[in-house]
């Protein structure tokens, strides 16, 4: 006769929160679908949570669109609607879950934060033996002041404060009396709910691969930290534009005004140079141009500043996994002379752009008096863009 295992059955649940739309990060799909290494920013954590021995299963919060492209999901996983906030989303996911017991060990996380290790899961269960609620935390790296406008106010003792991070985990119970409890949805996190019960909440040390992808650039911040090495290609695409000049307009080129008696012509703020810029990205994408995107016709470009045309494009880029690595603009204009304004349009570019200085040429000609540009009619503008783009 052989002594019985200890049961080590998988029980341990996870709501994975991919309802939100990602207006900060500005991409064209929510945040949550760009690609990170190959594969959505969700496919990170499902499959980390996947891999555990633990994890028995979850409930994925996404939308129609999202599970669309997401395809199947693993045994064990089911899906529920998004709320309005991400409260609303988590009290969704909990209903999905009437079937279990309120022991049953819960792990809540974002989407959004894709780099969930083996070890920071292990941490949050083992401490979940002997607390009702547990949340990583990181310490607190750069001094804080209170910010009165522009101005730095009183130091922020920092010793007494954590960034806190997901997964949280709670037992089921707890989270359902939690949000039973909340009489909004204002919660920005699940244990701050759990704290209004005056129920006692752990801490375990976080992780920096657990950084959230909320703007843009977090995406080449979590290449670092991830750690992802892609093969990639380089893809160069050409951008030209023209606009007229009119007088008593005001003249906006690469991203900057410059005073003079004309401006150009246009249904935005026809800055000749960015429209350049975001062809030549386009083109090196593949993805049609600028007027595709943004039809003249539509009367919501009318009057817009064309950084935003610039933003997009360079967004479409980072969504899909690749990088920008430089730029070259060539203004071509009889007047004014665009030589003492270059380094503002190259710092704005970088700017908009999101990419360091050194990558961002910008360079005028004239045409000795030639033609449309030569006789002070409009103002042309031609560019070059270089991206590595991920191997499919
Ligand atoms: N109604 C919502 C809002 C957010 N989330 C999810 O909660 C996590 C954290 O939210 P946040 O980073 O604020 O994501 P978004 O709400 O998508 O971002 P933004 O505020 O920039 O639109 C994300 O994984 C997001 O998908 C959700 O499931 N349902
Ligand atoms: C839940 C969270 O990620 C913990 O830090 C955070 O509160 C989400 O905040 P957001 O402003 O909704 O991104």
């Amino acid at each position: 006769m052989t002594d019985s295992a200890p049961s080590t059955s998988p029980r341990a649940m996870v709501i994975l929160l991919a309802g939100g739309q990602g207006s900060r990060a500005g991409f064209a799909v929510p945040k949550q679908m760009a690609t990170l290494g190959g594969k959505p920013v969700l496919r990170w954590s499902l499959d980390a949570f996947t891999a555990h021995p633990a994890i028995a299963g979850g409930v994925l919060v996404a939308n129609d669109d999202v599970m669309a492209a997401l395809g199947s999901l693993p045994d064990g996983w089911i899906s529920a609607n998004p709320g309005a906030e991400r409260q609303q989303s988590v009290a969704n996911a909990l209903a999905a879950l009437a079937d279990r017991d309120d022991e049953t060990p819960l792990l809540v996380h974002d989407a959004a934060r894709p780099g969930v290790t083996i070890e920071v899961i292990d941490r949050l269960l083992a401490a979940l033996d002997v607390a009702e609620a547990v949340i990583p935390t990181l310490p607190v790296p750069d001094t804080l002041v209170e910010q009165a406008g522009d101005a730095a106010g009183e130091v922020v003792d920092r010793t007494a404060l954590a960034r806190v991070q997901t997964p949280q985990a709670f037992h089921l119970g707890t989270l359902r009396r939690a949000h039973a409890a909340a009489t909004d949805a204002t919660a920005t996190d699940d244990a701050q709910l759990v704290r209004r019960l005056a129920v006692a909440v752990a801490t375990v040390p976080g992780d920096a691969r657990l950084h959230k992808l909320t703007y843009a650039e977090d995406m080449a911040i979590l290449n670092g930290l991830l750690r992802i090495e892609t093969m990639t290609r380089t893809a160069v695409g050409m951008g030209y534009d023209v606009h007229r000049l009119v007088a008593d307009k005001p003249l906006w080129i690469g991203g900057i005004e410059i005073a003079h008696s004309h401006g150009l012509e246009g249904h935005s703020d026809a800055d000749v140079g960015l429209h350049a810029l975001t062809d030549a990205i386009l083109g090196a994408l593949a993805d049609g141009d600028i007027g595709d995107h943004f039809p003249p016709s539509d009367p919501q470009w009318r009057g817009v500043a064309s950084h935003r045309f610039l933003e997009f494009a360079a967004n479409r880029v980072v969504e899909g996994g690749g990088q920008i690595d430089h730029v070259d603009l060539t203004i071509i204009a009889e007047a004014p002379k665009i030589g003492p304004h270059r380094s503002a349009m190259r710092a704005r570019i970088a700017e908009i752009l999101a990419i360091p200085l050194d990558r961002v040429s910008v360079k005028a000609t004239t045409t000795e008096r030639l033609g449309f540009t030569g006789r002070r009619e409009g103002i042309a503008a031609q560019a070059v863009a270089t991206l590595q783009l991920p191997e499919n």
